[in-house]
Parts: structure tokens; sequence; C-alpha cells
């Protein structure tokens, strides 16, 4: 087939999601994984939170706010400040950062190209936060194949024009999920899932409930390991929970044999 040469390039993606928690102070090992793995023929899709700099700016602003399982509630208030930090300082800082490492990035919201077409997720409870309805795969695709590596901050667009916040682990995995991804990867702040002090190196989805349960699983590790476990589900073969120098968790598909790893 004379298109399968390029298809199977663009076949080869990953998703790299940065946490606010690393964003400050990236390893520079990080970068050269990045160019790595760039080398290797990974098109490479990076997506970001920035939980601690929201934080800062909502309370410079004095505009409280609270979360549930690791989802912000965000009111009308929150929106406008959530946005201007992710999309006016937290994206462009990792851009430059990139860019300065030699790995050509362009950085992007929801409401460029309509690449995070989204509606409230439960406006009574969570106030202005995203569900992501279409992701934009025709614009990544575009920027994959020009070998530029898009940076999406976590703002879904509502068809109205307003602005929505979505968690970062969230906008990671369903762009994973649209893209379909050879694997993905959430990079936070701890060497992945660390139960009773303990790392783990691989974990199943039975001990995962087992732990978000019992509360050895909390806050902000439960989105990321919800959309770990619906990345996996609709079969992206790779999904780990690590640290910037990419070493963490592997979690598995469902099966399991009621071990907390294997
Ligand atoms: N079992 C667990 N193992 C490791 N970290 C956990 C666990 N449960 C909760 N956490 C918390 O999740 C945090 C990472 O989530 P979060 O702060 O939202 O990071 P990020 O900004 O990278 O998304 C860790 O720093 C830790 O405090
Ligand atoms: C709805 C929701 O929870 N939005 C997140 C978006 C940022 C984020 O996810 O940042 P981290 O990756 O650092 O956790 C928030 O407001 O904190």
């Amino acid at each position: 087939m004379t298109t399968s040469k390029s298809t199977h390039h663009i076949a080869r993606k990953i998703v790299i999601k940065l946490g606010g928690s690393t964003l400050e102070g990236l390893n520079p090992a990080f970068f050269q994984k990045i160019l790595a793995l760039q080398q290797e023929g990974y098109k490479v899709i990076i997506t970001h939170g920035g939980g601690p700099a929201i934080n800062r700016t909502l309370a410079t602003n004095n505009v409280a706010s609270h979360v549930i399982n690791g989802i912000r509630v965000t009111t009308a208030e929150a929106i406008d400040l959530v946005k201007t930090t992710l999309i006016g300082q937290v994206n462009p800082f990792l851009v430059q950062q990139l860019n300065a490492a030699g790995i050509q990035a362009v950085g992007l919201n929801g409401f460029d190209g309509h690449l995070l077409a989204s509606t409230f997720l439960d406006e009574a409870t969570y106030g202005y936060v995203g569900h992501i309805k279409k992701v934009n795969t025709e614009l990544l695709d575009a920027l994959l194949t020009a070998n530029i590596v898009p940076v999406i901050a976590c703002i879904g667009a509502a068809r109205n024009g307003q602005a929505l916040n979505i968690n970062g682990d969230t906008v990671a995995s369903e762009v994973a999920l649209a893209t379909k991804a050879e694997s993905l990867l959430l990079v936070t702040d701890v060497s992945g899932i660390r139960i009773e002090g303990e790392y783990q190196s691989e974990v199943t989805e039975v001990a995962i409930n087992e732990w978000i349960a019992e509360g050895h699983i909390y806050g902000g590790m439960i989105p990321k390991v919800q959309g770990a476990l619906a990345c996996l589900a609709a079969g992206i073969p790779a999904v780990q929970i690590v640290d910037d120098t990419l070493d963490g968790t592997k979690i598995s598909a469902r099966h399991t044999h009621n071990s907390h790893t294997i």
C-alpha cells in the first residue's frame, strides 16, 4: 500500500501528560528522553495540568476553591483565573522550555481549531468543569506529520464560547484514546503509585479499586488511575504513572489473581 509508510509512522503516537507539580523544575533528562523518543520514531503529544499555579492565582485573588476526588469545583469567578493561568502562563512556560531544548513545540488549548469540544460535566456539582465530546485529531495529526509537538493546556471549549476547566489527567487520557496512542505516560511528582510506603512497579485494576476504597489512593492520584484504566479498557497497550525521569508504575489490564502486584 502506498500510504502504509506514513500511516504506520503516524500510528506510533505517545501522549505524555505533565502534572503541574512537575512543571516548575523539570529534570533536563526529561527533555533528552523526549528527543530520544522522537528519534525512535514516536510522535509525541504533550498535555499538561497546572494545579499548583492555579492554586497560587486563586489565593492571590482571594478566590476559594475545593476539590472532589481530584476534580476542582470551579466557580464563575475561578474559571477566568484558571483559563488565564493555564493558557497565559503555564502553557507558554512549558512550550518555551521544549523549544529551548530543541523540541519543536506549539502551544494549544481546547479553543484552538476546536481541539477539545466540550460540555459541562455536571454543572450543579462541579460548576465550570468540562467533559470532552470530541478531540480534533486531524489538527493533531497535521502537527505531528510536520514533526511538531502539540502542547495542550487542559481548557475545554463549550459551543457558546465558554471556557471549561478539565482535569489534566482526563485531557491526557481522552487525547490518548482519540488519537489511538500506543502509550500514555502520566508524569507526576512521585515515582508511581505508592502503597504503605512502597512504590509498585505494576498494578491491576482490581488492586487499584481496592486501594481507592481503602484510601491508599486518594486526591490527585484518583483521576490518574481512572484515566489510565479507561485507556487500558479501550485498548491502549501501555499506560504508566511516572516521575520526570519516566520511571514509575505500569498499569495492567483487568484480569488479576487477587494480588496487588504481578
Ligand atoms: N497511592 C498513591 N501513590 C502516590 N501518590 C499518591 C497516592 N495517592 C495519592 N497520591 C497523591 O497524588 C499526588 C499526585 O497527584 P497531583 O498532585 O494531582 O499531581 P499532578 O499535579 O502531577 O497531577 C502525589 O503527590 C500524592 O500526594
Ligand atoms: C477540573 C480540574 O480539576 N482541573 C484542574 C486542572 C489543572 C490540573 O489538572 O493540574 P494537575 O495536572 O497539576 O493536577 C485544576 O483546576 O486543578
